[in-house]
């Protein structure tokens, strides 16, 4: 079971404070990080895929550093930022065995991979469709895509769901809830409507802190809470409940 380790971590901008000694720990699943917009969810995973270095505290995926274990941490590590580009002119097959290959899995293995990749966000029909052709929700299940390619155990997906309509939130969902069940997920949204579709466990964090942590119905205090029972519970644990 892969453990992700987040020990007092700090992280400021100059003198404007992102985080203040977070604690978390993950296992395989989905957990939803929910807060706010400016909470620190973006810096967090920032942290977490290394794309942003570590100021204070610790961050480990099963005993791997950001710093010591620099190659195999990243690895280990699969990546939807907020905002991506992506080669429009070429191909979803082409595009992820670029991918594949600048994450460095070896010749043989990439056809395989990627097919599988193409699978588990049910885009397999489109793998020789040009980019340019696909529409938002397709895009966004491109980007887990390309951040699963190569195997990694953990997965972060920084608000995947944002922008999509009704339907493509539903399908992207499902596709998140899938990959949870082999992979440990880490969800960023300030949507409880995603957080009641796919957590298995929740982490509230406003304002650098994190004011939650654990089960959905022990958020909601209720055994099978609809999201409207979340946002309740969520409103009265951040300082600014915006949810829109
Ligand atoms: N590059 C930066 N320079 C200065 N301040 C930053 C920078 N990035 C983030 N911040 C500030 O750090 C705080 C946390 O931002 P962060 O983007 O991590 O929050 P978030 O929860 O992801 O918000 P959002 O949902 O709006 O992306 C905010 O106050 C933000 O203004």
């Amino acid at each position: 079971m892969t453990a992700v380790r987040i020990e007092a971590v700090s992280h400021s901008y100059g003198s404007r404070n992102a985080l203040a000694r977070v604690n978390l720990e993950l296992s395989t699943g989905v957990t939803a990080l929910l807060g706010p917009n400016g909470a620190g969810k973006s810096t967090l995973l920032g942290l977490l895929s290394s794309a942003l270095r570590l100021q204070r505290g610790t961050i480990e995926i099963d005993e791997l550093s950001p710093d010591r274990d620099a190659r195999r941490y990243r690895e280990s590590i699969g990546f939807l930022p907020q905002q991506f580009s992506v080669p429009n002119h070429l191909t979803c097959a082409e595009f992820l065995t670029l991918t594949a290959w600048w994450r460095r899995v070896g010749r043989r293995r990439r056809p395989e991979l990627v097919r599988e990749a193409l699978e588990a966000v049910a885009l397999q029909d489109r793998a020789s469709a040009k980019i340019r052709s696909l529409s938002g929700g397709m895009l966004r299940r491109l980007g887990i895509a390309q951040a699963m390619v190569n195997s990694p155990r953990v997965l972060l997906l920084d608000e995947p769901t944002v922008g999509l309509d009704p339907r493509q939130r539903a399908g992207l969902r499902e596709v998140i809830t899938e990959l949870g069940r082999t992979r440990t997920v880490l969800v960023s949204t300030h949507l409880t409507e995603d957080v009641a579709a796919v957590a298995d466990r929740v982490a509230v964090l406003d304002e650098g802190h994190v004011t939650f942590d654990g089960t959905l119905a022990d958020l909601a205090k209720t055994p099978a809470p609809t999201a409207t029972d979340l946002d309740r519970a969520y409103e009265d644990l951040v300082t600014d409940g915006d949810l829109t």
